[in-house]
């Protein structure tokens, strides 16, 4: 069993950064986006979705990003405070930036998403309104990478790496790649290349380090070949997650393992990375083995595609250890 070293004597857990949005979500379930009569509306936004993911699991989680100055922004912070989110670091934009919100269909496979993120509000965090302080009173910093695909967020995000890396706060980035974010993948390699040698840890799937063997190694979809190439400079971890066919694992020593999933009755694909991320990060901010940290993000993750939502569908510590003994007894 691996264990990753990290600073116990901590106030939060952790801290996630990046956006912080709404979900309005399919009212109607296999119905196409055409035909869906209306939305049911949530919290969610990547990093708002693995900080509420850690926070159910009875995390203390902090969070840094920014709103914008309107119902929706208001919605999103009065929501993560009743979840018990420690908000101190989430900036309010003035400026006419819009809160990002993301329309989906509610189906199995196939679902259609569109996220609205013209002049987005998390996006205009900048490098002076990252607290050094703040994050060193964090065990982990989680950095979703959607927050490296414009200035200056680009610059707060790898300013907020910098202050993890001198005060010895583990570093996590989940790539969370949105291609209509960046201009090229050529730009997103390059952005991506960087954080990753600041990062303790590197969580993607076979598109996002396609992506970012853009320019290292461009054709490549060998998932040991990718590992070798990340474990690099800080990182010590790299995961591969292969959707259904669950996720690979590499270690800097050498060792490396595969996670298998939990079948469940799958009632949309997405929130699945969120939720393993925030399995996975909980575990390891507790002190538990890695092995223990992807399992319980597994768990987490097949909890959350049989839900209608993602943060509403992250379960908390006791439906999350239920879920694995049921499931477990069942072998
Ligand atoms: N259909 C499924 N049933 C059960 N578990 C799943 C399913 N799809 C994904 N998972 C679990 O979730 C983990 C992460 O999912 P995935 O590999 O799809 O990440 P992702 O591409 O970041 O997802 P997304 O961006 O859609 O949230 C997988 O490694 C697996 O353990
Ligand atoms: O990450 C986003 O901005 C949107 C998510 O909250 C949403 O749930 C999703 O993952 C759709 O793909």
């Amino acid at each position: 069993m691996t264990k990753i070293a990290l600073q116990q004597d901590r106030k939060l857990d952790a801290i996630v950064l990046g956006r912080a949005g709404v979900d309005l979500y399919a009212r109607e379930s296999n119905t196409d986006m055409a035909d869906i009569s209306g939305f049911n509306k949530f919290v969610g936004g990547s990093a708002a979705n693995i900080a509420v993911a850690i926070s159910k699991l009875g995390g203390n989680v902090g969070f840094i990003g920014c709103v914008a100055d309107d119902a929706f922004g208001g919605y999103v912070k009065q929501y993560m405070s009743g979840q018990g989110i420690n908000l101190d670091g989430m900036m309010t934009d003035s400026s006419g930036s819009r809160t990002s919100v993301a329309f989906t269909e509610m189906k199995p496979s196939d679902c259609t998403v569109l996220i609205y993120r013209n002049n987005a509000s998390d996006l205009t965090i900048k490098p002076e309104q990252v607290d050094p302080e703040y994050i060193a009173n964090a065990k982990v910093l989680v950095v979703t990478g959607t927050a490296l695909s414009e200035s200056p967020s680009r610059e707060a995000t790898l300013i907020a790496m910098e202050h993890a890396r001198r005060s010895n706060t583990l570093v996590v980035l989940d790539v969370d790649y949105r291609p209509y974010s960046w201009r090229t993948d050529v730009d997103a390699s390059i952005y991506y290349g960087i954080a990753a040698g600041l990062s303790d840890i590197v969580i993607g799937n076979r598109e996002e380090f396609d992506m970012m063997e853009t320019v290292l190694a461009p054709g490549n979809t060998d998932d040991d070949a990718t590992a070798d190439r990340f474990l690099r400079s800080n990182t010590q971890v790299v995961v591969v997650k292969a959707g259904e066919f669950g996720s690979k694992v590499y270690c800097r020593d050498g060792h490396k393992f595969q996670q298998g999933i939990f079948r469940v009755d799958v009632q949309k694909p997405f929130g699945s990375g969120d939720s393993f991320a925030g399995g996975l990060i909980w575990t390891l901010a507790n002190g538990g083995e890695l092995e223990d940290g992807v399992k319980h993000g597994t768990a987490a993750a097949a909890i959350n595609v049989s839900g209608n939502s993602c943060t509403e569908a992250m379960p908390t510590k006791e439906q999350l250890f239920d879920f694995i003994e049921t499931r477990e007894k069942s072998l």
